[in-house]
């Protein structure tokens, strides 16, 4: 796994989850060198992120375009084909057969590395009954991890308890990147399947997603650098 990751800082991605780019600017001037690789969702992509990326990538920075696409397989394609313009690292779809042939068609050859997101770490087995799914949230994620790999994409995004499971079906090669971190006494919010940054190190996770741990601490800056600690520990 190593070999996926140059850079130990690259390992913790920090979701800008906040309502404007400038906000945005102010999260990533404070945090300086203790972040590489920030994660744009649709809070600001629908709010003058697109050019926040390209700004950030022009900085020397990393960034994961978070928008879970999911649509008929076409549109899918032409939707990835736009974002390979853009320089983002990583691009999430949701990891529905169709929509990764669709995304993996629309990646072609370009350096865009494609996310399947497997089972929200918001959801619990209760909740993906009331989606209508008959499959518990380790089942469901192994056989979308087969999915994903089959279709060739790049990379899973699933909760750290279920590294084991997915990096026993994509073997080596894919990265695993896990949301629903929490450090030690800090609040779940609404993740349900949460891990702490050591535990999801020790338990094989490639990259780290962390926005309200850091975003929402009095003092980001020391939260990014207590979890890069961790991170360093662990790996
Ligand atoms: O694709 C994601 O990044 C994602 C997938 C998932 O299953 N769970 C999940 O929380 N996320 C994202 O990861 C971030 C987690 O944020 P915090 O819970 O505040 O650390 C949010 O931006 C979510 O949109």
């Amino acid at each position: 796994m190593a070999q996926k990751i140059n850079d130990l800082r690259d390992r913790m991605i920090v979701g800008l989850d906040v309502p404007t780019i400038w906000d945005a600017y102010r999260i990533v001037a404070t945090l300086g060198d203790e972040a590489s690789f920030y994660k744009i969702g649709y809070r600001l992509a629908f709010a003058g992120g697109l050019d926040l990326a390209r700004q950030l990538i022009s900085e020397g920075k990393k960034v994961f375009l978070d928008l879970k696409l999911h649509d008929i397989g076409n549109t899918v394609t032409e939707g990835v084909e736009s974002v390979t313009k853009l320089g983002v690292t990583f691009l999430t779809v949701h990891a529905y057969p169709q929509t990764m042939r669709g995304a993996v068609e629309g990646r072609g050859e370009s350096a865009l590395r494609l996310l399947a997101v497997t089972a929200l770490t918001s959801y619990d087995d209760g909740d993906l009954k009331d989606a209508g799914y008959g499959l518990a949230v380790r089942d469901l994620v192994r056989m979308r991890a087969q999915q994903a790999r089959i279709a060739g994409v790049d990379g899973i995004v699933c909760s750290a308890a279920e590294t084991e499971i997915v990096r026993d079906v994509i073997g080596p090669d894919m990265v695993i990147v896990t949301p629903g971190i929490r450090p030690a006494g800090s609040a779940a919010g609404d993740q349900k399947r949460t891990l702490t940054p050591t535990e999801a190190i020790r338990a094989g996770a490639d990259h780290l997603v962390i926005a309200r741990p850091i975003i929402r601490a009095a003092d980001p800056r020391a939260a990014a650098a207590a979890i890069m600690d961790e991170i360093a520990g662990a790996a």
